[in-house]
């Protein structure tokens, strides 16, 4: 089999590389709540730099949709970036530009440069080949370690592959050998526990994973388009009214295959979404019409425990309930736990589950924490990550 080339297959010094990292972090208030990511990218920034590359990073931040919107700058970025780096890390306001070239042509190698968020520019989500060619032009080798995007083909995640020589970053290696190997020949039971906000993105997945897992464990905002579809009415809880009939088609799949679906079977509900707001636990039969479900119950954490203790390989993307508030932060926290206590391979997924185990503080406890969400489902589905399967392979069979 062939392997992906990797920065350590190329020559770096004195050239211009342009590496595309995944600085998508969350923020609040104009500040980094979580830098995981950018830690995530400091081995291949600084290998670079140690190797004598002038170093143009990209990345997106949030969905800003083709135009400038100055929250979603990346200046604190940049600036977190070079307290880490000890060095400057020099930054315009344009994604591509005469400026941005002239900027990139005056760079000093071990420099470190960083574009605007891509996403301020129309041709980044549609792959443009223009923009493809123009990111291309301002270096000589292509480096991607951004796994979190790795599912999007964009045109710099993507399209500029196909311009540049391209290899792989050191966290887009680990994650693929790691999640790989994971999946190869799944230790059982195998269980996958998905959640979060992103219904849209992660229905489709559960498809896949009902091939594979034995048990899936639904939560957080996902669950209540399934909770619906099993005929419950879910107040102002968050609902894909258009994905319903599908969530059914996966309830009789998951009875076909043989795997268990595990919906909550109780939920925190609350009067108003804050962090004062009133709560009480209902079974999902229950749930008020004018309240909204904002965190799994006790009783369904007592069941998902359970199964996570007995599991032998479990991936959890996406967190339970809306952890950031305290008041909902129970189901999140303690899944957390039993993934921290099981003896299984525990592999957490997405930048919230993520950052969900490191303020409760399990994140020494996991087997592995991806920095990819999406990406890391769809890798586990057995899609071929664009992002990937854009780089070029070392011409040398290897075992
Ligand atoms: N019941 C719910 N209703 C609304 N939002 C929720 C609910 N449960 C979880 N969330 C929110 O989902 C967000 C994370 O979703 P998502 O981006 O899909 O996860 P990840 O980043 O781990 O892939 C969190 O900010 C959390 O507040
Ligand atoms: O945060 C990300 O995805 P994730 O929440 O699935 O981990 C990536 O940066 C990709 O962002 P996107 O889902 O806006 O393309």
């Amino acid at each position: 089999m062939k392997r992906k080339m990797n920065l350590r297959d190329v020559e770096l010094q004195g050239k211009r590389v342009f590496c595309r990292v995944d600085f998508n972090v969350p923020m609040s208030e104009g500040e980094i709540s979580d830098d995981t990511r950018i830690q995530a990218a400091l081995p291949t920034i600084m290998y670079l730099i140690q190797n004598g590359a002038k170093v143009i990073l990209a990345s997106h931040l949030g969905r800003p949709d083709g135009k400038p919107v100055d929250e979603l700058r990346l200046d604190p970025i940049a600036q977190h970036l070079s307290n880490y780096l000890e060095q400057p890390v020099y930054k315009t306001d344009d994604v591509y530009s005469e400026d941005v070239e002239k900027a990139v042509n005056e760079l000093e190698d071990g420099d470190v440069f960083l574009l605007e968020n891509v996403r301020f520019h129309p041709g980044e989500k549609k792959n443009d080949e223009a923009l493809a060619k123009q990111f291309a032009t301002l270096a000589d080798l292509y480096v991607n370690d951004a796994f979190g995007a790795a599912h999007r083909a964009h045109a710099s995640t993507e399209g500029v592959a196909h311009h540049l020589p391209a290899v792989s970053g050191y966290l887009l290696e680990k994650e693929i050998e790691v999640l790989g190997k994971a999946l190869e020949n799944p230790d059982r039971p195998f269980t996958a526990i998905i959640g979060g906000a992103k219904v849209k993105d992660k229905i489709d997945v559960i498809d896949h994973l009902l091939d594979r897992v034995d048990h899936l464990l639904i939560g957080g905002g996902l669950s209540y388009t399934f909770i619906k579809a099993l005929g419950h009415e879910v107040g102002k809880s968050l609902l894909e009214e258009d994905k319903i009939d599908l969530a059914k088609g996966f309830i009789d799949k998951a009875k076909e295959n043989g795997v268990s679906i595990h919906l909550p079977v109780d939920v925190t509900v609350a009067d108003d979404f804050s962090r004062d707001a009133n709560t009480k636990v209902v079974p999902i039969e229950e749930i008020p019409s004018d309240w909204e479900g904002l965190d799994i119950g006790t009783e369904t954490v007592e069941k998902f425990s359970k199964i996570i203790e007995d599991s032998k390989l479990i991936i959890w993307n996406g967190p339970m309930g809306v952890f950031e508030y305290e008041i909902f932060e129970n189901g999140t926290k303690s899944v957390a736990k039993a993934l921290a206590e099981t003896e299984g391979f525990t592999v957490i997924g997405g930048g919230d589950s993520a950052s969900a185990v490191e303020k409760f503080n399990y994140a020494k406890e996991m087997d592995h924490i991806s920095t990819g969400g999406g990406a890391s489902l769809e890798f586990m589905e057995g899609k071929v990550l664009p992002g990937v399967a854009a780089l070029n392979e070392l011409d040398e069979e290897v075992k």
